[in-house]
């Protein structure tokens, strides 16, 4: 067997027993024959147990195998379920989206977007290329500053930021507004990775916006600036003009009379004037000058860089000659006048407040001068403007505190000069200053809107004062009460007389209301109707001051008035003055042809009294028969008179109360309703008219 090769397993075998591998070196056949039979068996167990072992890794990669493909399958379903939940989502998204216009956006960590929904194309009407660019997209982008820096700001400390409003000018000029708002994204080591967010075209809402602005910043009636767009443009010329070291002129114009138009044409044509002269105005300045209507019948002009006198004067002059213009209103040509006031920068005033009033007090200046003219405003007018302001507040303390109180002037007959009434004149009694008269503060009650307050207690006064009489035993006179035109034309003076006339018992008998012309006319119809209704409470009235409005007789004769007052300024000149005396004549017998009964007021003299006499007068008013006076005075001679004795002159401590606008309340009466408050149908409140009389 030399030279074989044994196989391994019987070599195995041959070594284990510690026999050589050459056969013939001393291994015996049958000991051979052993060896290789062992060798068999031993490679049987040996391919049993590969068998058995290859059997077990069979079964388990079954079960493995089974395993894994169901946990695929399980996967596979997942991921079909989820897409289609994806799908679904998506779905709703975008058809969401595109109900609401909104797009999404995604962006990498340089800001370049990475995904941008279509519906932003849709929207803004144009489809720039935009994935891995940033916002300059090929169009340019306009933001408020404020908000740029907010949006940047949150982007470098990679915070969220909400409704970032900017504007795209598309590639063909139209401009398109965009709010977007967008969350930084961080992924799971917190590497910031860019931001993602929403985006919605808010052109339509922008714009309406800047409608509703500008509706609120202009006068509806004209179209130009109103008085909050005003008083922002005058805060940048201040700015402007403190930063350049120029100037300007603010020129306050108020209409002169407008009431009147309102009253005689009708708020429509009013307006329709308003709107005109606000084109006009408009059209004959400089286009660097301001316009504006800041209410009312009130407009503001701003001068730009003009300062100079001479030339404020000139432009001044302009906006008179344009507000003069002849205008078409309401089918008719007519013709207005202003009153204009000037305060320039820096000179009177560098802020909005202190120019505003001081060219609103040089508009009243230029009023008070008779109209149609400029003022420029001066430290002397601000004096009294401010004068004027602390009285206001004093005033309105007063009314609240009740200082006022009544003096009374009687009214007599021409004749037999027995008191037929006295007029109520209403006095302050000032706490500091002590007594105020009427001329110092009822044409500023009027203007600042408080002359229906003091009215009221005017009324309430006179009607406490009669029931005060009564008790005390004395026969109430008929007592005048001066109606100012603003009461007159608040609804609630009807009111105030009912309920001050309840309050003290007072029949309507035992009052007269004096109201002046002026008055009436403002609006003729409805004095009608007031009038009427004073009648039926029995109110008597008196038309004052006549002759110094309308004196219309057509008027005179429609409204239901029972007494028409002389104006002193007739009286001053009897007997001497032709002119006066005609006048005189000719009311006494108009008046005494429509039944109505003559007072002359501003008696002073006994030829004046004669006169009156002789034309057949009525009643008169004046010093020569008594001054106003406190009650106790008037009191104390109705007392006298009552009981017999003979009454000097009349002749209290109050000052004449002339001089109070004929509108006033001021120029007071009250009337003491003498018993008959002569000349009207007799009262059934008034005490008899023998009882008290006064004479020299
Ligand atoms: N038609 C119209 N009238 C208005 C408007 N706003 C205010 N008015 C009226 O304008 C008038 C303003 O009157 P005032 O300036 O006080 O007095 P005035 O009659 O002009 O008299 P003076 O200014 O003293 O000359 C009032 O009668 C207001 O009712 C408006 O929008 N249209």
């Amino acid at each position: 067997m030399r030279g074989q090769v044994l196989h391994p397993l019987l070599l195995r075998q041959l070594r284990r027993a510690g026999l050589s591998a050459d056969v013939d070196d001393a291994v015996a056949f049958g000991e051979l024959l052993k060896h290789v039979s062992r060798a068999y068996a031993e490679h049987d167990q040996e391919r049993t147990l590969l068998e058995r072992s290859q059997d077990l890794a069979s079964q388990e990669m079954v079960a493995l195998n089974d395993a894994l493909r169901a946990e695929r399958d399980a996967l596979e379903q997942r991921v079909l379920d989820r897409t289609a939940a994806l799908e679904v989502s998506q779905s709703r998204l975008s058809s969401l989206l595109s109900l609401s216009a909104d797009w999404i956006w995604e962006q990498d960590a340089e800001l370049r977007f990475t995904y941008v929904s279509e519906e932003f194309s849709t929207a803004v009407g144009f489809a720039p290329r935009l994935i891995g660019k940033r916002h300059e997209f090929g169009a340019t982008i306009e933001a408020d500053g404020e908000a740029q820096a907010e949006y940047e700001r949150s982007v470098a400390e990679r915070r969220p930021y909400r409704d970032f409003t900017y504007a795209i000018v598309r590639p063909d000029g139209v401009k398109r507004w965009i709010r977007a708002s967008g969350e930084p994204v961080f992924d799971a080591d917190a590497v910031f990775r860019g931001y993602r967010g929403v985006g919605r075209d808010v052109t339509e809402i922008i714009a309406a916006h800047q409608v509703v602005k500008q509706m609120a910043q202009l006068d509806h009636l004209t179209g130009l600036p109103n008085r909050r767009l005003f008083l922002i443009e005058l805060d940048r010329a201040i700015a402007r003009a403190h930063r350049d070291g120029s100037g300007f002129s603010v020129c306050f114009v108020d209409l002169d009379r407008f009431k009147h138009v309102n009253d005689t044409l009708g708020h429509l044509a009013g307006d329709q004037l308003l709107a005109t002269l606000g084109k006009r105005l408009r059209a004959d300045l400089r286009a660097t000058d301001l316009v504006a209507r800041m209410g009312g019948d009130e407009f503001v002009v701003l001068l730009e860089g003009t300062t100079d006198p001479a030339d404020v004067s000139r432009l001044a002059g302009v906006l008179l000659g344009t507000v003069n213009q002849v205008l078409h209103v309401a089918g008719r040509d007519m013709q207005v006048s202003a009153s204009i006031g000037i305060a320039r920068y820096p000179d009177d005033g560098i802020d909005a407040t202190t120019l505003l009033s001081h060219a609103d007090s040089a508009m009243y200046e230029a009023k008070a001068a008779g109209k149609n003219r400029f003022h420029f405003h001066t430290e002397v007018a601000a004096r009294e403007a401010a004068r004027q302001f602390e009285l206001e507040a004093q005033l309105r303390l007063a009314i609240a505190r009740e200082e006022f109180e009544l003096h009374y002037q009687p009214k007599l007959g021409v004749d037999d000069r027995a008191v037929t009434a006295v007029e109520a004149l209403v006095r302050w009694r000032h706490p500091n200053r002590g007594l105020v008269m009427p001329g110092e503060f009822i044409a500023l009650a009027e203007d600042r809107g408080l002359i229906v307050a003091i009215g009221r207690l005017v009324i309430k006064m006179a009607c406490r004062q009669i029931a005060a009489w009564r008790r005390q035993g004395i026969e109430p006179p008929c007592v005048a009460i001066n109606v100012s035109a603003k009461q007159f034309a608040d609804d609630v003076l009807l009111a105030d007389l009912t309920a001050a006339m309840t309050e003290s018992s007072v029949g309507g008998g035992e009052l007269v209301v004096e109201l002046t012309e002026t008055a009436l006319m403002a609006d003729p119809e409805r004095a009608t109707g007031v009038l009427e209704a004073l009648r039926r409470l029995g109110v008597r009235i008196a038309i004052d001051d006549f002759g110094t409005g309308y004196s219309s007789l057509s008027y005179l004769k429609r409204f239901p008035a029972d007494e028409v007052k002389i104006d002193r300024s007739f009286v001053d000149g009897l007997p001497e003055d032709p002119d006066d005396l005609a006048i005189t004549q000719a009311v006494i017998a108009m008046a005494h042809s429509l039944g109505m009964k003559v007072v002359a007021e501003g008696v002073e003299t006994e030829a004046q009294r004669s006169a009156l006499a002789a034309m057949g007068c009525d009643q008169m008013q004046g010093y020569l028969l008594g001054r106003p006076m406190p009650v106790e005075d008037l009191v104390g001679r109705l007392s006298k008179a009552v009981h017999g004795a003979v009454a000097p002159v009349l002749d209290g401590p109050s000052v004449h109360v002339d001089g109070v606008a004929a509108t006033s309340v001021g120029s007071t009466p009250v009337s003491l309703g003498s018993p008959t408050c002569e000349g009207v149908h007799m009262p059934a409140g008034c005490a008899s008219q023998a009882s008290a009389s006064f004479t020299q």
